[in-house]
């Protein structure tokens, strides 16, 4: 499909450098937006999402956009559409994609947004664009940081602050330079009863899972699950067998209490870790730490963006060190009271054995 044979290209013209400024937000009649997407053709579809479908279009002027077509609509008639989008359109930051305008004809709610031509960061882990354009590490790294910047911004700078709701790899989108372009945010009075379709989802926070509120400390925890996968190249949920799935969490920490790193990184760029092995680990252990199930032992998102970008040796010390990634089953201490006695005494070494037994039965 046309739309898509520019992916990975480095901008329309070669000398953009990432976004471009965005023209000032407007409102586009519903005709504007049929000639600009060939009448919402099947062909011009990017995808479909829990608020319905997104199709790729070009204005008259050249520029190319993403039009959401909101669905369920006509559940939210006493929320001013036009009123919410202007809010969302003045949260701007360099890694968050800012809605272009909105049309609010009939039935119809749409948003628009500057078009992206890399797509989504789920594409490229494990659709259709990973195998013709991998992301290197340095990518990845960059993905991470720009992209922990844009919730960092929300939750700590915004006014009033903003909750994502919904980090996830396909809400992370990709300019021309890589840099991300986290979208998604602010609909909740949009689309105000939202959570069903997020249930499912293993970027949720248990905490989330069971209240449904959603809140920074649940961004926290989905952005953990995002770096796990962007490190590992694997899915945030994988099935292990016909009944079993497992999370990446599950699936990452026993690799960590082993320190088998290489393990973790992804398969398909083995042989360049090497460079950057120490930042690799680093972002394998924040993401851990994010995705812990106790959301007061999560750092804030401001403390993930020091993290990932922090050049201390120290500071990366302090992380491995902490007891989250020790085995609680064979801490240090206890393998060596077990050294010990076992030097010490057949004894102990058989009633030991007996306790085992025990514990086993
Ligand atoms: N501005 C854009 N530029 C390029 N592609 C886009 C843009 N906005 C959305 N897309 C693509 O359109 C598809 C549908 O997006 P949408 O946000 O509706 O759903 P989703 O993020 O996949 O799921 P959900 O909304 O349920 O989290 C996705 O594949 C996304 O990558």
């Amino acid at each position: 499909m046309q739309l898509f044979s520019r992916c990975c290209a480095k901008g329309f013209d070669g000398r953009k450098k990432g976004k471009t400024e965005p023209t000032s937000w407007r409102e586009f009649s519903l005709k504007e937006l049929h000639a600009a997407t060939n009448s919402f053709n099947y062909d011009n579809k990017l995808g479909e999402g829990r608020l319905g479908s997104v199709y790729w279009g070009q204005l008259w002027d050249g520029s190319q956009i993403a039009v959401k077509r909101l669905k369920a609509w006509s559940n939210s008639e006493e929320v001013d559409f036009a009123a919410e989008v202007e809010i969302l359109a003045r949260i701007r930051h360099k890694n968050l994609l800012s809605v272009r305008g909105y049309c609010a004809e009939g039935q119809e709610r749409l948003l628009v947004y500057e078009y992206m031509q890399n797509l989504s960061l789920v594409s490229h882990l494990h659709g259709q664009h990973s195998a013709e354009c991998l992301l290197d590490w340095t990518k990845r790294m960059k993905i991470a940081i720009s992209s922990a910047q844009a919730i960092a911004y929300l939750h700590h700078h915004a006014t009033p602050h903003i909750v994502h709701g919904d980090v996830r790899a396909s809400n992370v989108l990709l300019d021309s330079e890589f840099e991300a372009q986290v979208t998604d945010f602010g609909y909740d009075k949009l689309i105000p009863d939202d959570t069903e379709g997020k249930s499912n989802s293993a970027y949720l926070s248990p905490e989330c899972a069971t209240s449904g509120q959603e809140s920074e400390g649940g961004d926290v925890y989905s952005f953990g699950i995002l770096l796990l996968e962007l490190v590992s190249g694997k899915r945030s949920v994988e099935r292990v067998n016909a009944t079993t799935k497992r999370g990446i969490t599950e699936w990452v920490l026993p690799l960590v209490y082993e320190r088998k790193f290489g393990e973790i990184f992804d398969q398909r760029l083995s042989g360049e870790e090497e460079e950057v092995g120490e930042k690799l680990k680093k972002m394998v252990l924040v993401g851990l730490m994010c995705a812990q199930r106790e959301p007061e032992k999560r750092p804030t998102m401001s403390e993930v963006v020091e993290m990932l970008m922090s050049e201390s040796k120290e500071k990366f010390s302090e992380l491995e060190a902490n007891p989250l990634f020790k085995n609680p089953c064979s801490s240090d201490e206890n393998s060596r009271e077990q050294e010990v006695a076992e030097e010490n005494s057949d004894v102990i070494s058989e009633e030991k054995d007996h306790h085992h037994q025990q514990q086993q039965g």
